[in-house]
């Protein structure tokens, strides 16, 4: 996979005039950060190289000895339709540009010393050849019914047919230079998702991830373009951001749903352009990063309501991954219940894993997970702690009657006040409120299976706002 070379298909630069052919080829790379170019001063070598490269783009000039770019254009569409091809050309002539469109050029631009125009339609061009390019391949994929790399996936424990389309899809997308937005329930596999596509992408360097609830809008900067020495109090020195760490890999983030509307404006910009500035910074940097972003969000419902941006929700579409729920692919449940009495034996040191009685995988059908299959490894790894040789088909049913008794009556495990009193009177200090905050939030999501959602309603509070808790909950463990 020739991952440093962008576009994954080659650009053909047709013109016989050399000096334009090289500051082209420069301002595409330096500016629109295109490598994969062939020059070509001959027009009679266009054919040729058509036919034996992988020309997806040919940028051609009109006026040329031998064959010239009129004639060329004209068996270029006839004979490789799905090659694009954009005129440029000294002639600023009306009926010249509606001649070439109607023979089938993409685009028409008259050579100018501001190439900063040309590489935006460039770029267009090949976010559109890009998609054709994928589309295409996810339907002879799914015609084909084959992975190219089932290692990517060796971590996802599914027999689903869902799941295998989504697969072919990510191997489908794992040259494309777009963001790929992930969404789906809590706990439903958002992450390892993420991490399957970074390897079906092949990339060298590791993929750097972030959760990006609860920052505000300069932490959010901060995190993402890091800042300039002296940008703020306290900012001794310079230092690189997120995006600058992740040149060359994915850079995974995850919970965009609660982003400010202010954040979500540099995001689109990053996300569209390539383009932001460091805090305190008035250089514009561009990065080459890939952006893979992840929400347990109706992003749909916030952008109706006005919480969520109409351009960056409609940027997001581009490549859109949605993991189904456990409870639409229960044929999942039993190799996950193995899997994971496996896997929790194995942490426990367990010479061999408790066997299955065989009515815990119908037993376990039956229930909703509302926390997926974060909620699922939290109950089996809990039954496997209490029965080491054979699990306890009565045990599974008790943990589920009462999370079913939790998700449809939040309010019934509340103690009294008195008996809230009681634990602080026995401990021999008070503990602090921060302190309180994280015993809580551990609890609550501990007791929800890792379901934010059910856990923020055991809390009375909303599933940002135990977002932000998390968040600050790690940053005081990680100080
Ligand atoms: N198909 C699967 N096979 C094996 N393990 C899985 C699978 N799907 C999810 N898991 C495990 O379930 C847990 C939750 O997965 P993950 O963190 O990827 O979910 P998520 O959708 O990103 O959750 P959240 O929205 O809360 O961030 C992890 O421990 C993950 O390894």
């Amino acid at each position: 996979m020739k991952k440093n070379l962008y576009p994954a298909f080659s650009v053909l630069l047709v013109d016989d005039e050399l000096p334009w052919l090289r500051s082209l080829t420069m301002a595409l790379n330096g500016e629109g950060g295109i490598n994969n170019i062939i020059q070509c001063q001959d027009s009679r070598q266009v054919l040729d190289i058509i036919n034996e490269q992988n020309v997806g783009l040919v940028l051609l000039d009109l006026t040329m000895p031998h064959v010239s770019g009129e004639q060329l254009l004209t068996t270029i569409s006839e004979t490789f339709p799905s090659v694009f091809v954009i005129v440029i050309t000294g002639m600023n002539q009306v009926d010249y540009a509606v001649r070439c469109m109607k023979v089938g050029a993409f685009d028409y631009y008259v050579k100018t010393n501001d190439v900063n125009r040309i590489i935006t339609g460039i770029l267009h061009a090949i976010r559109i050849i890009e998609l054709q390019r994928e589309s295409r391949d996810v339907r002879s994929r799914l015609l084909t019914d084959r992975l190219e790399n089932p290692e990517a996936f060796s971590d996802i424990v599914t027999t689903s047919k869902k799941m295998f389309a989504i697969f072919q899809y990510i191997e489908s997308i794992a040259l494309s230079k777009q963001p790929v937005l992930i969404t789906g329930e809590s706990g439903v596999g958002k992450e390892l998702i993420a991490r399957a596509l970074y390897k079906a992408c092949a990339y060298d360097k590791p993929m750097v991830s972030v959760n990006i609830a609860g920052l505000d809008d300069a932490m959010f900067s901060d995190t993402l373009f890091g800042h300039k020495r002296g940008a703020f109090t306290g900012a001794d020195d310079s230092r690189s951001g997120l995006v600058e760490q992740a040149e060359e890999t994915i850079l995974f983030l995850d919970e965009i749903g609660d982003l400010s509307q202010s954040s979500q404006v540099k995001l689109l910009r990053l996300l569209q352009d390539g383009e932001y500035y460091s805090v305190g910074g008035d250089q514009l940097k561009r990065t080459k990063s890939r952006f893979v972003l992840a929400t347990n969000h109706d992003l749909l419902s916030k952008q109706q309501c006005g919480e969520f941006r109409k351009d960056l929700f409609y940027r997001l579409q581009t490549h859109h991954i949605h993991i189904p729920p456990l409870r639409e692919r229960k044929e999942d449940i039993p190799l996950l219940l193995e899997h994971f009495v496996k896997a929790a034996a194995h942490e426990l040191g367990l010479k061999c894993p408790p066997n299955i009685p065989k009515p815990i995988p119908a037993l376990l059908s039956r229930y909703a997970f509302p926390g997926n299959i974060r909620e699922l490894r939290s109950i089996v790894y809990d039954e496997v702690c209490r029965n080491k040789i054979m699990l306890s088909a009565d045990g599974f049913k008790d943990v589920i009657n009462y999370r079913q008794e939790i998700e449809s009556n939040p309010d019934a495990c509340i103690l009294g006040d008195a008996a809230i009193l009681q634990v602080f009177l026995n401990a021999q200090r008070l503990p602090t409120y921060s302190e309180v905050e994280d015993i809580l939030t551990e609890a609550a999501l501990d007791k929800a299976g890792g379901n934010q959602t059910l856990a923020a309603r055991m809390l009375g509070i909303s599933q940002p706002g135990l977002s932000k808790r998390i968040s600050s909950c790690k940053n005081r463990i990680n100080k």
